[in-house]
This record gives C-alpha cells, sequence and structure tokens, in this order.
C-alpha cells in the first residue's frame, strides 16, 4: 500500500488552487528540462498535493511549446501517483454546454510537433494505450464534480490538435460528424501517453468553454467569450479539486486497472543494449522497472 499524492495539472484559466495547508511553490529539477514553472505543493484535507500550471504562471507557454515531459517526470518524482488534468475544451455535442465538465475516456491524437514518449533509441518502450485513462480517478472526478454541483458528463472523446490557432468549420464538422468526437482542445496529448509511460493514474477534466465552429447557433469560436466562461470554469475545477482527497482516501492500493504498472512489459530493448544516460534520465519515470535504486 502506498500513499496518495494528487497532482493537478491546471489548463487555461487554472493557474493556481486555494487552500493548500503548508503551501508552497518549489522549484523542481528535471532531466527532461526545465517544467512549466514551479509547482505548487502542500496538503489538502492533510493529503500531500502538487499542482502545476500547465502553461506556467501569466500564460507563458503556447499548447505546442508546453514541456509535457519536464512536467510529468517533475510530478513523479515529488511522489504523485495520481494526475487530474483540467483543461479548457471546445464542445461537439449540443448536450455538452459552456460551463459543463466532462469526465473524458479517449483521446484522438493530431498533434505533430511536441516530444511523445520517454523512450527511445537506447531504450525502446510501449506501453497500451487503450484506455488511456484510469476509470477509478474518473469516478473520483465524476463524484466530486456532482457534489460540487457542476453539469459533468462521464465519458468522451477529445480530439487533440495541435493549435494555436482554432480548427477550421471543415475540421470541426469532421471531427464531430465523422470522427465522433465529443470535445476538442489541445493539450492532452502527448500529456496522457507520458503519463501512461510514467506509470501515472490519469484523469482528463473538459471544462467545456464553446462548441468551437460547427454549431449554426453560436458560430464561430470567439477567445472572448472563452475567457468569460474560462473564470466560471476555474472555481468549479477549484471546487472539484477540494473534494477529491476524501474520495480517494490517503491509502493506495494498487490501481486496478494497472496504470501503476504499466512498463511491467514495455521494455524491449536488452539490458546490455541500454543507453546508459537515456536510462540515467528515466529514473523516476521508469525507476520501478529499470532498476534503479
Ligand atoms: C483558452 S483557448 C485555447 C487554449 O485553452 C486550452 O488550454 P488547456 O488545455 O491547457 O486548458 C486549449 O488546449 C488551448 O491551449
Ligand atoms: N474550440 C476549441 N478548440 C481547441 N481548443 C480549445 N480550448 C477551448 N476551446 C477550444
Amino acid at each position: 500500500m502506498s500513499q496518495t499524492m494528487i497532482g493537478v495539472i491546471g489548463g487555461s484559466g487554472v493557474y493556481q488552487i486555494d487552500g493548500l495547508s503548508g503551501a508552497e511553490w518549489i522549484s523542481v529539477d528535471s532531466p527532461w528540462g526545465a517544467p512549466s514553472d514551479q509547482i505548487l505543493t502542500g496538503k489538502l484535507e492533510g493529503m500531500p498535493m502538487a499542482f502545476l500550471p500547465r502553461h506556467g504562471r501569466g500564460h507563458v507557454h503556447s499548447p505546442t511549446t508546453v514541456p509535457y515531459r519536464a512536467n510529468i517526470d517533475a510530478l513523479k518524482r515529488l511522489g504523485v501517483t495520481d494526475v487530474i488534468s483540467v483543461s479548457a475544451c471546445g464542445s461537439f455535442r449540443e448536450e455538452m454546454a459552456p460551463g459543463d465538465f466532462v469526465v473524458v475516456d479517449q483521446f484522438i491524437d493530431r498533434t505533430f510537433a511536441r516530444e511523445k514518449s520517454f523512450f527511445g533509441t537506447g531504450c525502446v518502450g510501449h506501453v497500451s494505450l487503450a484506455h488511456p485513462t484510469c476509470p477509478r480517478l474518473g469516478d473520483a472526478c465524476e463524484t466530486a464534480a456532482r457534489s460540487a454541483g457542476v453539469t459533468v458528463h462521464r465519458g468522451g472523446t477529445y480530439l487533440a490538435m495541435e493549435g494555436p490557432q482554432f480548427s477550421t468549420l471543415a475540421e470541426s464538422k469532421m471531427y464531430r460528424e465523422v470522427w465522433g468526437c465529443d470535445v476538442i482542445g489541445m493539450t492532452n496529448m502527448p500529456e496522457a501517453k507520458l503519463a501512461r509511460e510514467a506509470e501515472l493514474c490519469y484523469a482528463s477534466v473538459a471544462m467545456i468553454t464553446d462548441y468551437d465552429s460547427w454549431h449554426p447557433q453560436h458560430g464561430e469560436v470567439d477567445i472572448t467569450a472563452i475567457i468569460e466562461t474560462l473564470t466560471g470554469n476555474a472555481d468549479k475545477a477549484r471546487a472539484l479539486v477540494s473534494r477529491l482527497p476524501a474520495l480517494l482516501g490517503p491509502d493506495r492500493a494498487p490501481c486496478p486497472h494497472g496504470c501503476d504498472r504499466a512498463l511491467d512489459f514495455a521494455i524491449l530493448t536488452a539490458p546490455d543494449a541500454r543507453d546508459a544516460g537515456l536510462v540515467a534520465k528515466l529514473d523516476a519515470v521508469a525507476g520501478r522497472v529499470l532498476g534503479h535504486g
């Protein structure tokens, strides 16, 4: 049995969380570069928690330049066991309205200009991503959102686009009508892939800000309207997070879905063929299976 430590990655509009006892912004060194910002650490309802603003305070990083590997590595290095990602998203469904939350469970990755894996030449690893989010953590997010009075939808496919421009009308219609996606954003990939490689349970809460461009009554995406909705969403996100410690509990049994054992059979490179430099960089992410002390 390990101790639960929640890591929250805050998206657009969510640059801090309140109510942590012993709150302190700390710098975490990662062999994968500098994380997006310092990480806010402290305790919430007695449970250790780490909060990282994905774009940095002041919204410095674009979706393309967010240092996804450093962020996940830094959270793992701090002892985080469960990652909750909260993200501003457009909606492809009439019933998923601005202000609602969606506990996403699938992704289609259309990003193309990002580093997507901790593994590579000299240490090749392949994890399963059929179920990229953790249902146990999704349950907690759904329950927390409901008890915070938020309209929440369980399950949905998130289209991850490169950005930073929003989609064309043709793309928006294709994602909705042909690909059957439910929400769209620019950041959950490769974040979810990297969390799986790092054996972290990962849940994604999409905070709906707009109807992208497909909706005949809502016209095209408007950043001013998005920002207005974001402000209300951020308060709801903080209300959700504050309920998670009681729902997850301090003692953490192994994940029933195997997120925390994703690397058991993933690494193919023979021990004597491994690149020592890469293996050293993997100390936090894959130390459990690579034999780091
Ligand atoms: C604020 S509009 C576009 C911006 O918002 C989303 O960010 P995040 O996923 O970090 O909440 C979206 O992915 C874009 O980066
Ligand atoms: N319509 C949209 N497309 C991509 N990312 C978004 N984030 C918020 N709304 C979005």
